[in-house]
């Protein structure tokens, strides 16, 4: 933000008085304050990055001390909930959700890095009725920080991220747990095998449990059908190692060979840090 918008000043607030601590030592905002309410005080542009069960509180913080015309918004990995809980509480704020598609395992605030949203894909997910003009300022927010800019339905976003982004932790979570669990496979073991395709799952299931437990709690419905699929889908896949059927796995191999290719091609591969950062 410093950087493509040099005149927008940035308050911060969080919780926890070692994170802001540390936000002032960063030096990534130009005031932290030790209230949730007197950050928001004059603010434009309120946007929460808070773990997505914890908004509707963070929200009710805030409801005294916001302006009438700012606009509230959010990084959420969910949508349709956080919508609901922030107008529960802010019934007459401008409230325009929205969820940068990137990040890392870590958190924290040493976990950001400048370039983290160049390139990406953030989802503004304006709720029925609101005014344009707020839904395109977000937008605009997000292009100046690198982003490239999608408008979605709550609901439909929550169902795209819940099979792209929340079912694979979920597997990631399940396969680590299960290979930690197994007696027979010691846990120096897991640790010393663990090349290539492992690996890459125990970074994804290093994410942070907070943040991953309120994601399953608040999108549960489309987390649910999404899992139900994959069970059948994976149940077909037992079925034909099963009895041999070596045609269904290469088709399926294959395809799934091809989404790979088409992602790198798209210039969606993983986000690089930036470890020049200016911060
Ligand atoms: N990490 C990712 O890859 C990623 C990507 C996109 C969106 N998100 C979403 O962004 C949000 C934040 O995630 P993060 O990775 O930045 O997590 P983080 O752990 O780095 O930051 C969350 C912060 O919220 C603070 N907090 C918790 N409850 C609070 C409260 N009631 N009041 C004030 N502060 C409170 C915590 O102290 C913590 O510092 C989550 O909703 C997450 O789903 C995360
Ligand atoms: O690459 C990772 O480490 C991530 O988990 C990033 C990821 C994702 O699933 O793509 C995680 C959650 C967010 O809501 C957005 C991005």
């Amino acid at each position: 933000v410093q950087a493509t918008m040099p005149t927008v000043r940035i308050t911060g607030h969080d919780a926890d008085a070692d994170v802001r601590e540390r936000v002032r030592q960063l030096g990534f905002c130009d005031d932290v304050t030790d209230t949730a309410g007197a950050s928001v005080v004059d603010a434009d542009l309120v946007i929460l990055c808070v773990p997505v069960g914890a908004m509707g509180a963070v929200g009710a913080e805030i409801a005294d001390d916001l302006p009438a015309d700012a606009i509230v918004s959010d990084v959420g990995s969910s949508k349709e909930s956080v919508l609901t809980a922030l107008r529960a509480v802010l019934p007459s704020a401008t409230i325009i959700p929205a969820h940068p598609v990137a990040g890392t395992e870590n958190s924290g605030p040493d976990a950001g890095f400048a370039t983290l949203f160049n390139g990406r894909w953030c989802i503004v997910t304006p709720p029925e009725g609101s005014e344009p003009a707020a839904a395109e300022r977000i937008a605009e927010f997000w292009r100046r920080i690198g982003a490239n800019v999608d408008v979605m339905d709550p609901k439909h976003h929550d169902l795209v991220l819940a099979v792209t982004s929340h079912l694979p932790h979920l597997i990631a979570y399940t396969i680590v747990g299960t290979a930690s669990d197994m007696e027979e496979v010691t846990q120096s073991e897991v640790i010393k095998y663990s090349a290539g395709g492992f690996r890459d799952f125990t970074r994804i299931a290093a994410s942070d449990p907070t943040m991953w437990r309120d994601v399953f709690l608040n999108n549960k419905d489309a987390v649910l059908e999404m899992l139900q699929r994959f069970t059948e889908d994976l149940t077909a896949l037992q079925r034909a190692i099963r009895w041999g059927d070596g045609d269904t796995l290469f088709e399926l191999f294959t395809r799934t060979r091809a989404v790979r290719r088409s992602i790198i091609e798209q210039g969606q591969d993983d986000a690089k840090p930036d470890f020049g950062r200016s911060h």
